[in-house]
């Protein structure tokens, strides 16, 4: 792979032993040092991979490239809609009319695509990148998946002699925009340290998991708990303010006790009054509920609240807001029964 200069990120191992059954479809985890995690570090242009491919330009991928852009990366993008990549083409990156010719021409693809079915498809579809990479590249696929489309993804690409690494994120709009995501990665460590400097453009930390899919189960597990908090924060707004009190003291309240959390402070006044601009689209954190529960069934272990948040992210897309932000969730507990039903 081709750098300006050798780069070797200093380690910070953690060790971490775990109880719980891997899921099948997950490679056993080494017996010791399974994560390690490392916060951003500084690093020069010199040390960068020389030519960064970038497919996928939404919510999250345009401000993502835009950084690495500015950070003085040769950038190349691409996307369905090709009018997202104008901007970015503005700021100096290059423009390939397919994802094989982007991974073609760079030595890392990064790929931030919507869902499973996006993510095969750009990666291993008809003049996806798996066509165009080969050995001495790599691709990273940020997007959130499920670990089995993670794996069939890394096999593909793998087959062809490139590197692969999984990497999805933690933080929405603002944090990709400030460089502040929490980047979760599993599969091959080299690429994860030939593509640091470039994660620690974007981000404010790292960890490396292991194999493939266990950055998958990582994210699927915070958003998991994420889809539910925000479920169960829609619901005491509104029996709050049913009973009389002030749903912006109720966010108040909250938010400087031990429920505190930047996404309810965030949040929270925008929801008391029903406007919901997309920083998180709600048709992708109930992709990513629908995913924690087949990853949940896949070991047995029971999650009842996950299941239940899962029921009201259906009803809200059910009545149109699947391109709001995810807490528009709050929608679909105030829906009245047009016409009830005779008892
Ligand atoms: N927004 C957020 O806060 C966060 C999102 N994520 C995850 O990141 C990923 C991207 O999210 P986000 O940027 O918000 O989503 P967007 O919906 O804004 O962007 C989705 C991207 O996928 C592309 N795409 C969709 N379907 C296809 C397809 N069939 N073929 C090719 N390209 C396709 C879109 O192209 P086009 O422009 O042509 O539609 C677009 O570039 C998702 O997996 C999401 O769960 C993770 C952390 C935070
Ligand atoms: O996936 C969404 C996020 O905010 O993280």
């Amino acid at each position: 792979m081709a750098m300006c200069s050798s780069f070797c990120p200093p380690q910070v191992p953690n060790h971490f032993r775990g109880t719980t059954p891997i899921p099948s479809f997950l490679p056993k985890p080494p017996s010791f040092k399974a994560f390690s995690s490392q916060t951003a570090t500084a690093s020069t242009k010199d040390e960068f991979p020389a030519r960064v491919g970038f497919l996928g330009l939404g919510i999250m991928g345009s401000p993502m490239a835009q950084n690495l852009i500015k950070s003085g990366c040769d950038v190349t993008v691409w996307n369905r809609t090709k009018s997202k990549c104008d901007p970015l083409i503005s700021l100096g990156a290059k423009y390939k009319s397919s994802p094989e010719e982007v991974a073609a021409s760079c030595d890392v693809t990064f790929a931030m695509l919507a869902d499973p079915e996006s993510a095969v498809d750009v990666a291993c579809g008809k003049h996806g990148a798996a066509s165009g990479i080969g050995p001495g590249k790599g691709y990273v696929d940020v997007s959130t998946v499920d670990g089995a489309t993670s794996k069939l993804i890394g096999e593909h690409i793998k087959a062809t002699g490139a590197l692969f690494l999984e990497a999805p994120v933690s933080g929405s709009k603002k944090p990709a925009e400030d460089g502040q995501l929490i980047f979760l990665t599993g599969g091959d460590k080299s690429l994860y340290e030939t593509v640091a400097p470039l994660l620690d453009i974007m981000g404010k930390s790292r960890f490396f998991l292991g194999s493939v899919g266990n950055g998958a189960a990582m994210k699927l597990v915070v958003n998991m708990v994420m889809g539910s908090m925000m479920a169960s924060f829609s619901e005491g707004l509104l029996l709050g303010e049913k009973v009389g009190l002030d749903p912006d003291v109720i966010v108040e309240v909250i938010s400087q006790g031990a429920i505190s959390a930047p996404m309810f402070s965030m949040k929270g006044p925008s929801m008391v009054k029903s406007v919901y601009p997309t920083a998180f689209p709600l048709k992708h954190q109930q992709k990513d509920l629908r995913l924690a529960l087949g990853l949940a069934e896949s070991v047995s272990q029971p999650t009842p609240i996950a299941a239940a948040a899962n029921e009201l992210y259906k009803v809200a897309k059910s009545h149109g807001l699947s391109d709001h932000d995810f807490s528009a969730v709050i929608e679909a507990l105030k829906v009245k029964m047009q016409d009830p039903p005779e008892y």
